[in-house]
């Protein structure tokens, strides 16, 4: 496959912290990366191997000291994040982050109907998406179509993970990034938005980034696992290689 067909390519991309000071350090090390149409990558690694720092990179909050980044072929490397957010969408880890508190849910999806837009936000055009709201958030099977005139602020940790979840795809993205948005979850509910989260991108077609710390998730879910180490991608497991793999091979990248 050639260059031009990759959605996002990476190249020879490092970062630096604190230059030019003696805590200067090098995170990203050099990663070539293609990430392919339709491609669901999770993303596996040691604390400190750079995996937050990749996706920063992707989602233009970090700058890298050397590389280029292409989007579509075209050199986006220079492009703010907030130029980024037309096709990038992110969820994090905290459910604080990515969703507006005091907002109401049914406000906070109709900012997130706007992502990218110019026009200013007019919340009188709400009535005529409730519907369509209603719909998106049955979805994520979370209870959330009922609690539309909710406040953010008065959900749970999990309803508002989900909801983060929905508003970060209710424009589909051509590049979705989730940095463990399951991780400050209970069991259940990490469970639950990690199989609403793999039945959404798979039906929607979504690119999808996902950072885990669980190596039975990084078996379970997406097409592609990559491992990173010291700011290296040192593995890239694909298609039939990545459905073969077990937990023991996987272990041995963490022993
Ligand atoms: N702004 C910064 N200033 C100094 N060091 C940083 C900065 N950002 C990241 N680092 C360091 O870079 C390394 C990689 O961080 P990063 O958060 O990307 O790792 P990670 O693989 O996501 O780790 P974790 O699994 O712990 O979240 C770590 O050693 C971290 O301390």
């Amino acid at each position: 496959m050639t260059s031009e067909a990759a959605l996002i390519k990476l190249e020879n991309i490092e970062t630096t912290v604190n230059p030019g000071t003696a805590d200067e350090a090098k995170i990203l090390k050099g990663i070539n990366l293609e990430i392919r149409e339709g491609d669901f990558i999770c993303l596996l690694g040691g604390n400190g191997a750079g995996k937050s720092t990749l996706l920063n990179v992707l989602a233009g909050e970090v700058s890298p000291s050397k590389g280029k980044i292409f989007y579509k072929g075209k050199d986006i490397s220079k492009e703010s994040e907030e130029k980024r957010s037309r096709f990038i969408a992110r969820v994090f880890q905290d459910p604080k982050l990515g969703t507006a508190p005091r907002m109401t849910v049914a406000e906070n999806l109709l900012l997130a109907a706007k992502r990218g837009e110019r026009r200013p936000l007019k919340l009188r055009k709400l009535k005529a998406q409730r519907a369509a709201f209603a719909k998106a958030l049955a979805a994520i099977n979370n209870g959330l179509e009922d609690k539309m005139d909710v406040a953010v602020d008065q959900l749970s940790g999990g309803q508002r993970q989900a909801l983060s979840f929905v508003m970060a795809t209710y424009k589909r993205p051509d590049l979705l990034l989730l940095d463990e948005h399951t991780a400050a979850l209970d069991p259940r509910s990490s469970r639950k938005l990690l199989e609403a989260t793999d039945a959404s991108i798979r039906q929607e077609q979504i690119t999808a980034v996902m950072i885990t710390h669980h190596m039975e998730d990084a078996l379970k879910y997406g097409n592609r696992l990559l491992v990173l180490e010291d700011g290296q991608v040192i593995r890239d497991f694909r298609g039939a290689a990545k459905a073969k793999l077990t937990l023991n091979d996987l272990a041995k990248f963490f022993e």
